[in-house]
């Protein structure tokens, strides 16, 4: 039997995705030329900024935010950073540099080397994105990057308190409060005396995404990240009401995010369907319209005939967050291969993933989990190689190149191949 859908999706109103590109490309070509001044202008015409000089806030301003936040607060920020690190730290120490002996006498090796400057957006906007500061600064930190640069919107009166306090937990180095494609492009350019970065990361909005996807090349990215999306698979041991709560919960980020429902049990799909809806009723506003946008246009109730085909399921919709209510979950742990992060079990929810467990959530989106996982160490660190020869590896070595280099045309590398069967001292005395 095909996937049944019980609850399909509209879609949204369609939008012009060239209009963002093309405001981008005009704000990138002018902050390049005009810099300091071109990204001070933006700041006050799209964000009020009201400053004239350096929008740079002092190490003072970002060590002293926590009074203005509730202890307990504080308290939460300093467990969400010892996962994120804890969990950064073992990545890092799982992936190795090594020395090999490929033929005797060839050597050849990996080395990870940290970048230079990372630049993290931490974006503002509607909510206080305490754990995105948490989640890309940790994790540079912890890939050993040495210069950590950042920027996020001002605000009305200054970024968050909580997101400067998360910032100096997770041991930025240098903040501008200066957000959108203004903030990018003082991270990408060296703006405001800060070192050039190496690699732009962190989520943003449309216009954030697209100035990414403009500077890399010259620069770094993490990845392109679009609306956060989720899918939960449930079958009949799942709670009706906690998996809605679940889909709302991600519905929450706003109307352009789908959240996925996939599962083998019709009742609870009919149970869900009731649910949801009375859920997004109770969130208090813009909460509410923005939940309930989502699941209008792009909420899916999708029914399977077996766990099998809901897996498959998975598979072709690559979600960003996975979630498996489910028994057996070593089953799906080993079957399930597109996703941004997998959550196993009822007893654990995305929100947890999304502000405190310890992996990362900056995470593929809009099928990227196809080809990519999320933000990690690997993104801070260059794997690199080098290699080394022995004389008795050459003769091997200086012939099986000069072949494939005549063969493909290119004398000159045959020549330079074949010069090291040669001693030093006989080319010094054939000059
Ligand atoms: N995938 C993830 O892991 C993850 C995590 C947290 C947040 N997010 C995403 O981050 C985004 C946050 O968006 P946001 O808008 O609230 O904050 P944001 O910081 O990304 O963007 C705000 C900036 O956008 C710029 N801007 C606004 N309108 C503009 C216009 N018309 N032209 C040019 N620039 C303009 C402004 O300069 C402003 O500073 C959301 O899309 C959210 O889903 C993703
Ligand atoms: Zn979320």
């Amino acid at each position: 039997m095909p996937i049944h859908h019980l609850k399909a999706a509209p879609g949204l109103p369609p939008q012009d995705a060239s209009d963002t590109a093309d405001t981008v490309a005009i704000m990138l070509a002018r902050l390049r030329a005009g810099r300091e001044e071109a990204a001070r202008d933006y700041a006050r015409r799209l964000d009020g900024w009201s400053g004239d000089g350096t929008p740079e806030l002092s190490q003072e301003a970002l060590a002293g935010a926590h009074r203005r936040l509730p202890v307990t607060l504080c308290e939460d920020i300093a467990y969400a950073h010892a996962n994120i690190r804890a969990f950064a730290e073992a990545q890092r120490a799982s992936i190795t540099e090594f020395e090999t002996e490929l033929r005797p006498g060839l050597v050849a090796g990996q080395r990870l080397l940290p970048l230079t400057c990372a630049g993290a957006y931490v974006p503002g906007g509607r909510y206080a994105h305490i754990a995105s500061a948490l989640m890309t600064i940790t994790t540079a930190r912890a890939a050993g990057v040495p210069q950590v640069t950042a920027c996020t919107p001002p605000g009305k009166d200054g970024p968050h308190p909580a997101i400067l306090h998360a910032m100096h937990v997770a041991g930025v180095d240098r903040l501008l409060a200066m957000g959108g494609v203004q903030g990018i492009a003082a991270l990408a350019f060296g703006l405001f005396d800060l070192p050039e970065a190496d690699l732009l990361a962190g989520p943003g909005n449309a216009f954030v995404a697209e100035a990414k996807r403009q500077l890399f090349g010259p620069v770094g990215i993490d990845m392109v990240a679009g609306p956060t999306d989720s899918m939960i698979l449930a079958d009949a041991t799942a709670s009706p009401r906690r998996v809605a709560l679940d889909l709302v919960s991600q519905a929450e980020h706003g109307g352009t995010s789908p959240v996925w429902l996939v599962t083998d049990h019709r009742p609870l799909a009919e149970a869900v369907l009731h649910e949801v809806p009375r859920i997004i009723e109770t969130l208090p506003e813009p909460n509410r319209q923005a939940a309930a946008t989502a699941w209008e246009a792009l909420g899916e109730v999708m029914l399977a005939e077996n766990r099998e085909e809901m897996a498959a399921q998975a598979d072709v919709y690559a979600p960003e967050h996975l979630h498996a209510q489910c028994a057996a979950l070593d089953w799906w742990r080993d079957r399930l291969s597109a996703y941004g992060s997998l959550f196993l079990g009822a007893e654990t929810t995305v929100a947890f993933g999304d502000k405190a467990a310890g992996p990362n959530h900056v995470l593929p989106t809009g099928r990227a989990a196809r080809y990519t996982g999320g933000l990690s160490v690997h993104k801070f660190l260059k794997c690199v190689t080098w290699q080394r020869v022995e004389p008795r590896a050459l003769p091997e070595l200086a012939r099986a190149s000069a072949g494939i280099s005549r063969a493909e045309g290119m004398e000159g590398h045959a020549r330079a191949a074949e010069d090291r069967l040669t001693g030093p001292e006989a080319r010094l005395g054939g000059l």
